[in-house]
């Protein structure tokens, strides 16, 4: 299946218009955000395959839909953990705060350490709000998500990737160049970057209407039965 590609200033456009004349509001979109990445974080790294989740946080509403990830996660039974170090000031990302803190599900406070005793890394740094340079103490994180063995799933974009342009451009000095997640969970629809994406890839945000996908020129992806996401494909899609 190949869909066609949402720009970053359309994405923020078309959430604007889901909550103004939609109807929707932030909480809600980004529950089913987050519930979408859960669900692929079960299919792509199913509990079999170890429960300790490093869930990755940034500052923005890509951090959010991770916190809500997390959440569902612990309910499915897996162990995630939080690493937040730029904490949103919203008070949307409080609550989700207390709604973790009251399932137990530890804030570690370093990265490193963290890394080393986790089985999958979800990648909810940044989505399409994301604008290069990297400010700290994202390079030397996004450094170690280049390096790390262990598998990451990205949110939206992987992060530190221009949303347009795609990876950082191979030796000079933004890190990212190199970073590969295993695989990447689009919202609503893939974003331009995924044209240089490798690597399994999903869709969720299961809460697009034709008229909206109309209006936006997206395809509307054909989830199924209860699902809220739908596996895409293995590798770039030639539309893009
Ligand atoms: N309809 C949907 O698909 C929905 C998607 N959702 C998710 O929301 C993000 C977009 O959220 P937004 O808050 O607009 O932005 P980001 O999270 O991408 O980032 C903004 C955040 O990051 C900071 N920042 C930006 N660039 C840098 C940088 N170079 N260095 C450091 N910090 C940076 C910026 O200051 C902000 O604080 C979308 O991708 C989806 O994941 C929603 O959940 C709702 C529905
Ligand atoms: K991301």
């Amino acid at each position: 299946m190949s869909l066609k590609a949402i720009s970053s200033k359309d994405a923020a456009a078309l959430d604007k218009d889901l909550m103004d004349i939609g109807g929707f509001s932030l909480d809600q979109l980004m529950e089913l955000a987050g519930l979408s990445v859960s669900q692929a974080v079960y299919r792509f790294h199913p509990l079999t395959k170890g429960k300790r989740v490093l869930v990755v946080c940034g500052p923005g509403n890509n951090g959010g839909d991770g916190l809500v990830a997390a959440r569902h996660l612990a309910h499915y039974g897996y162990a995630p953990s939080i690493y937040y170090p730029k904490q949103g000031k919203n008070e949307l990302y409080e609550r989700l705060k207390i709604q973790l803190q009251n399932l137990q599900v530890p804030f570690v406070p370093d990265f490193t350490a963290a890394l080393q005793s986790t089985d999958l890394i979800v990648d909810a740094i940044f989505g399409f709000s994301f604008q290069k340079p990297l400010r700290e103490p994202f390079p030397s994180i996004i450094r170690q998500l280049e390096e790390t063995k262990i598998p990451v799933l990205s949110v939206d974009a992987p992060s530190s990737w221009d949303i347009q342009e795609g990876p950082p451009k191979a030796g000079g000095e933004e890190p990212g160049a190199t970073f590969m997640p295993a695989a990447l969970i689009s919202l609503t629809a893939p974003k331009p970057c995924v044209k240089w994406y490798k690597g399994r890839h999903f869709v969720g945000g299961r809460f697009l209407t034709k008229e909206i996908a109309d209006k936006y020129d997206l395809d509307l992806p054909e989830y199924s039965g209860i699902d809220q996401i739908v596996e895409v494909g293995v590798n770039a899609d030639e539309k893009l």
